[in-house]
């Protein structure tokens, strides 16, 4: 897959686009990137998506906007998975946000991205104060050349898969029905760097590892899956959050206890897969508290894995 930044390098060919955030690259998503890649592979045309950095509601309102779920690499990489051609990152600033509706198809769609066939949910809506919407992309398309189709909405039991959906259940621990949206259990890549070593003095080794999230879209103990070490995955409980009973820390960190493993694994590049919820952090009063509790978390999800 083709990565640019910006529009400003126009297309080499006419292609099949969709627009969007694209944050998770959940269920919905994917449906909609299968139809973009048999239309594309149909009219021999490269499937093409636009997407945005930072998101709009991050550059709109940057205190109140939601946790990311992806990080703009692992985004591409879900996008490239799915068969994608080209991906266009646009740098949403405010010059893009005052673009009005006619001109971003005259300038984006049109000129630079060459469109020849444009699919996107019915209730996309785009410009200037989202002052554009479906049945405008449609008369524009009759006008200057394009087709424009619209895609159902994907659900899953009555919900309309979204970001927002699986942001929600993974902020209420909900895991299972957040990797059903997704289609596959949600997880952060990072690598794994130096800690305080106290978690060896503790009886329980961890993994810190260095993610890329300022507020990741879940925090607690949970039983999960490692991936991109040899012999794995490897199962362990890990940590995601502030650890305030020991060195405290400002930016969210998370701590992997692999079980059974025994190996210096520093610089390696993880992606940890989040299973199941065991519980909340907590602030405990000593470390034979904390000591304690560590120990029932490696049994329960030691038994949720029938380890
Ligand atoms: C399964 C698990 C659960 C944990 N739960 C908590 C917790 O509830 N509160 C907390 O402050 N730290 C918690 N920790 C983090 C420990 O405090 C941390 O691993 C320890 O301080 C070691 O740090 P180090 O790896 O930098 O040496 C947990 C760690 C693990 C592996
Ligand atoms: N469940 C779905 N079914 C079909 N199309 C979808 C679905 N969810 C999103 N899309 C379409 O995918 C494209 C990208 O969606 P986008 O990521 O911007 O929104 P979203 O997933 O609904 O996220 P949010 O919850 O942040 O609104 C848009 O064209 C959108 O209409």
């Amino acid at each position: 897959m083709l990565v640019y930044r910006g529009y400003s390098r126009k297309a080499h060919s006419a292609t099949v686009l969709t627009i969007g955030n694209f944050d998770g690259v959940h269920l919905g998503h994917r449906a909609l990137l299968a139809r973009l890649t048999a239309v594309a592979a149909d009219a021999g045309l490269p499937a093409a998506v636009l997407t945005f950095e930072p998101h709009p509601r991050e550059f709109f309102a940057p205190q109140s906007a939601p946790s990311r779920l992806s990080t703009l690499r692992e985004k591409l990489e879900l996008l490239a998975d799915d068969g994608v051609d080209l991906t266009y990152v646009c740098h949403f600033n405010g010059g893009f946000a005052a673009l009005s509706a006619d001109d971003f198809i005259a300038t984006v769609l049109v000129d630079a991205l060459r469109v020849r066939h444009l699919i996107v949910g019915d209730d996309f809506r785009f410009g200037a104060r989202r002052s554009g919407d479906f049945a405008l992309l449609r008369e524009a398309g009759a006008r200057l050349g394009f087709q424009v189709e619209s895609m159902p909405s994907v659900t899953l039991e009555g919900e309309r898969a979204s970001s927002s959906a699986v942001r929600n259940a993974l902020e209420d621990g909900r895991l299972e029905h957040a990797a059903r949206l997704l289609g596959r259990p949600y997880s952060i890549d990072g690598r794994v760097v130096h800690g305080d070593k106290i978690g060896r003095q503790l009886g329980f080794a961890t993994a810190n590892i260095r993610i890329k999230h300022q507020k990741p879209p879940l925090q607690g103990v949970f039983a999960v899956e490692v991936k991109g070490l040899p012999g794995g995955p490897h199962r362990g409980a890990a940590n995601l959050g502030y650890r305030p009973s020991a060195n405290r820390v400002t930016r969210p960190l998370l701590e992997v206890h692999l079980f059974d493993f025994c190996a210096d694994i520093y610089g390696a590049h993880l992606n940890v897969r989040f299973l199941h919820k065991l519980r909340d952090e907590m602030k405990f009063p000593d470390f034979n508290a904390l000591k304690g509790q560590i120990a029932n978390d490696v049994e329960t999800a030691k038994a949720y894995f029938q380890f």
